[in-house]
């Protein structure tokens, strides 16, 4: 069971309010009674990417799959703090909203009264391994905007084409839409999720290191079509690779034993860190 961080203060910079997209606030996560985020907070600037770094094991999933309550799928995970979705509370019901007014008397902010699923269109995930449905390459994309919309057959076809595009796939799958999506590479099924997750036009895209299991030319391309993507959503994404943190992101989090220890600009962050554990991480010091 991870310990929490030391009491040191998080160092964090913001965005603008009227930039944020989404945002944790004081996030505590708990699987059954071992905790583990403590107190984070995390705010998300739209159009941007925001990186989560850290040493294995410091929460950095936990925090991802709170942001769309994927952790509702698995009895016993549960998060209490707030995640505001364009200032609405995501995780408020009404018994969280009495806690928090019995607890620090503030004014609840407004719940979004979203079902999960409608959430999960809103905040899209990829994860770390490609996972394709068994199906076509076309029903792949399509699959995610059947469950929300009816679309004329036109209507989806541009909808399929669009995504495609939009995730660098267009071109290399063009002529095979039919075929069935685990008959791509590695790096296309990847690019092909991401297509999926960005058909139903999600505000946040959630990544969980997307490119783990792929190739250099396969991470890199990965890497352009993220930074092509920041032209229409906001992406947070999960990684190891500093380097890649550094090449793409805008805002990075370095986290520790379940805490966000410092939260910046991501030039600011790998070329000027202020705590001592951020210095150390990012000088390879040690994780
Ligand atoms: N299903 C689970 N049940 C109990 N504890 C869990 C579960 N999943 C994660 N944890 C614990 O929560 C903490 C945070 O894990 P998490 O996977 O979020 O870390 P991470 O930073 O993403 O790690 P990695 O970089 O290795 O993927 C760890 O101590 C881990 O052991």
């Amino acid at each position: 069971m991870p310990a929490a961080a030391g009491t040191e203060a998080p160092i964090m910079a913001r965005p603008p309010e009227d930039r944020l997209v989404l945002e944790a606030r004081q996030l505590d996560f708990f699987y059954g009674k071992t905790q583990a985020l403590f107190g984070v907070d995390l705010p998300i600037e739209r159009n941007r990417i925001t990186a989560l770094i850290g040493p294995s094991g410091c929460g950095k999933s936990t925090l991802l799959r709170a942001l769309n309550r994927i952790y509702d799928l698995y009895p016993g995970q549960h998060a209490t703090g707030r995640i505001l979705l364009e200032n609405k509370d995501i995780l408020a019901d009404r018994a969280s909203q009495a806690r928090l007014r019995a607890r620090d008397g503030e004014v609840a902010l407004e719940p979004a009264g979203l079902n999960v699923s409608a959430l999960r269109a809103r905040v899209g995930m990829v994860f770390q391994k490609p996972t394709p449905f068994p199906m076509s390459i076309y029903d792949n994309v399509a699959y995610g905007v059947r469950l929300y919309h009816r679309k004329s057959r036109a209507e989806m076809d541009q909808i399929v084409e669009r995504s495609l595009r939009r995730a660098a796939l267009w071109d290399e799958v063009k002529d095979k839409l039919t075929a069935s999506g685990l008959g791509l590479s590695g790096g296309q099924q990847q690019r092909l999720c991401v297509a999926r997750g960005i058909a139903v036009e999600p505000e946040v895209l959630l990544l969980d290191e997307p490119a783990s299991a792929l190739d250099p030319v396969s991470t890199a391309k990965l890497e352009e079509t993220l930074m092509e993507l920041r032209q229409d959503f906001s992406i947070v994404i999960v990684t190891h690779n500093l380097q890649q943190a550094a090449r793409i992101s805008d805002w990075t989090g370095f986290m520790f034993l379940g805490k966000m220890i410092e939260f910046r600009p991501t030039a600011e962050l790998f070329e000027r860190p202020q705590s001592p554990r951020t210095r150390d991480y990012v000088t390879g010091r040690f994780g």
